[in-house]
């Protein structure tokens, strides 16, 4: 109401100054006392903004902390279909670009506005409608036009915006793969860097022209509708000079000025803030879809997993499509894991191996057919009790830019102080001679992006993984690809030991070399998915079928002849 009484104030001390002129004794005393209170609530106004600042740097620490942590939880519930999906990710995208709490602070601090304005502009007005209805309508409705055009122009900026996603993150990924350290040695020797660009620049020349296109709009609109909201503001003023020169209200004519800008300004602020209102929810409309997405869809039962497995693992007749697709990946796949046992997995890119560790690992779930763990469904077993019995290591495994101690200890992160779990699971996978070169060993920082980071070379980085996967002691071990980048020497040594280490584990190998899958006690050659052949690697070698095919291809490359010459 503060603005409200000073605009009173105002006019009583304008009209008491000109009755004091005109010889009037206690006019002169009135317009004293209405200075002092005009003086009193300046003071008071002063204090409640500097209240208000504060209130406001608290509030908007504490949004920008935790909508980044909110953030950071969601993702990690969500399922890996919605980071496998193109649709949902780029719902992912839109509301990670809202979570630094920016918009939600800026919400907020707009209603405050708004809030504020209101209470200028009804005040304000309550006064200005005791004196003169016609004039107070005037003054509130001027600034509508040209608010309303704003309003307009920002739902247009938000569609555009909108359907420009895609494009903002393919203009993010062409900026990162031109300052980004590993992708820096192709960029340069392909000489990529003027293509990428190129694509980057026409891709902003092309948003350009858009918002050159939408901003010559609504310079047309606001200076139109601008022009409205001019009309009826100087409408007002000439029937407010008119109204006070009538009765020769000096005070009146002051008191309209100052509410003429003080409604001018709140009116204008506060419908502005209602126009940043709607665009802020518009767009942290996709934040709260993204916390909305569905969580961990895949669940399970209360079984706890078998510390060691029994019989072993069955798919049978396991077929699978992934979401959203429509191409059979995997075709009535039939496969043992027999408990104790090392299996490999072999087939062409493509075939579908890695296919079968997501459903292994429960990160999907099967379209068609079964699989069981020691006779029993794997959708009665706890997931969490699931996925931490199984020790896996992917073929885009992660390169933590962290000590090699985090590297090793996240393959069980409550183990992660135990030095002689660590150090074992290092000698396991070949990489402790490694960390003894390394000048703080376990506590050595490992990549480039921070500081005192060592880099390692690709075979070690696979070593470290390895060593990770050993690390976790589960009962059921499944490797992608694990030594693909590692020398063949050291291949046979960490392979002599898995047979130690993994004993007691079921595991599966998934390999092209054959030095590796010679190592299983079993193999499976998987074709466009389908198992096609079963057996020992001499079983295969004498059916003669793919099996075969395959591995005199390799043979052939490792003697420069045909093996079977
Ligand atoms: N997230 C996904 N969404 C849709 N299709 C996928 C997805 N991941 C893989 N595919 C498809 O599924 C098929 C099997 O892929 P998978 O990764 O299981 O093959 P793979 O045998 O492990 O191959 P590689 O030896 O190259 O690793 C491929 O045709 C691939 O294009």
């Amino acid at each position: 109401a503060i603005p409200g009484v000073q605009v009173g104030l105002t006019a009583s001390a304008v009209q008491s100054v000109a009755q004091a002129a005109g010889g009037n004794e206690g006019a002169g005393r009135q317009a004293l006392q209405a200075g002092v209170a005009l003086l009193l609530i300046a003071v008071a106004g002063h204090l409640l903004d500097v209240w208000g600042q504060y209130l406001d740097s608290l509030l908007r620490l504490e949004l920008t902390t935790k909508i980044g942590e909110q953030v950071m939880v969601k993702g990690t519930r969500l399922d890996l279909e919605q980071y496998e999906n193109a649709d949902s990710y780029d719902k992912l995208q839109r509301a990670f670009q809202e979570s630094n709490g920016g918009r939600i602070y800026q919400l907020f601090s707009e209603m405050l506005t708004v809030t504020r304005e209101l209470v200028t502009v009804v005040s304000v007005g309550a006064v200005l409608f005791t004196w003169s209805p016609w004039v107070a309508l005037f003054i509130l409705v001027s600034p509508v036009p040209s608010v309303a055009a704003h309003m307009i122009y920002t739902n247009k900026a938000y569609t555009i915006e909108y359907a420009r996603a895609a494009d903002r993150r393919r203009m993010y990924y062409y900026q990162y793969l031109t300052t980004t350290d590993h992708t820096f040695k192709e960029v340069r020797l392909f000489q990529l860097g003027p293509y990428l660009v190129e694509r980057y620049r026409r891709l902003v020349h092309d948003f350009f022209r858009v918002d050159r296109q939408l901003a010559r709009r609504q310079s047309g609109i606001v200076g139109l509708l601008g022009l409205l909201s001019v009309l009826a503001s100087s409408g007002a003023l000439l029937w407010a000079i008119g109204s006070a020169e009538d009765g020769g209200q000096v005070g009146r004519l002051a008191g309209y000025l100052q509410s003429m800008g003080a409604i001018q300004v709140s009116a204008h602020g506060m419908l502005l803030g209602i126009a940043s209102l709607y665009k802020d929810t518009l767009f942290l409309g996709n934040l709260f879809a993204f916390l909305d997405l569905p969580e961990r869809r895949i669940t399970g039962g209360n079984r706890p997993f078998p510390g060691k497995l029994r019989k072993g693992i069955e798919f049978r007749d396991v077929s699978f499509v992934y979401p959203g697709t429509d191409r059979l990946v995997l075709d009535g796949v039939d496969l043992l894991l027999p408990a104790g046992k090392c299996v490999a997995l072999v087939g062409q890119n493509g075939a579908g191996k890695t296919s079968i560790v997501k459903l292994l690992t429960r990160l999907y779930e099967p379209t068609g057919g079964r699989i069981l763990i020691d006779d029993v469904p794997i959708e009665e077993y706890d997931v969490d009790d699931l996925q931490r019995h199984i020790g896996v290591i992917f073929q885009d495994f992660i390169r933590y830019e962290m000590s090699v101690r985090d590297n090793i200890g996240f393959g069980r992160i409550e183990a992660m102080d135990d030095d002689e779990r660590i150090r074992a699971a290092a000698m396991a996978g070949g990489v402790d001679t490694v960390v003894s070169d390394l000048p703080d060993r376990y506590n050595t920082m490992l990549g480039r992006h921070f500081e005192e980071g060592r880099q390692l070379s690709g075979g070690q980085w696979q070593k470290v993984a390895l060593s990770r996967a050993f690390m976790r002691r589960a009962p059921v071990v499944v490797l992608d690809e694990p030594t693909s980048a590692i020398d063949a020497e050291a291949e046979s040594e960490i392979f002599g030991r898995l047979r130690d280490i993994a004993a007691e584990a079921t595991s599966l190998i998934i390999a092209h070399r054959f030095a590796t899958v010679r190592i299983a006690d079993r193999i499976v050659v998987l074709d466009q998915g389908r198992v096609v052949e079963e057996g020992s690697h001499e079983d295969l070698l004498s059916a003669d079928g793919m099996y075969a095919h395959l591995f005199n291809l390799q043979a052939a490359g490792y003697l420069g002849e045909p093996a079977s010459q």
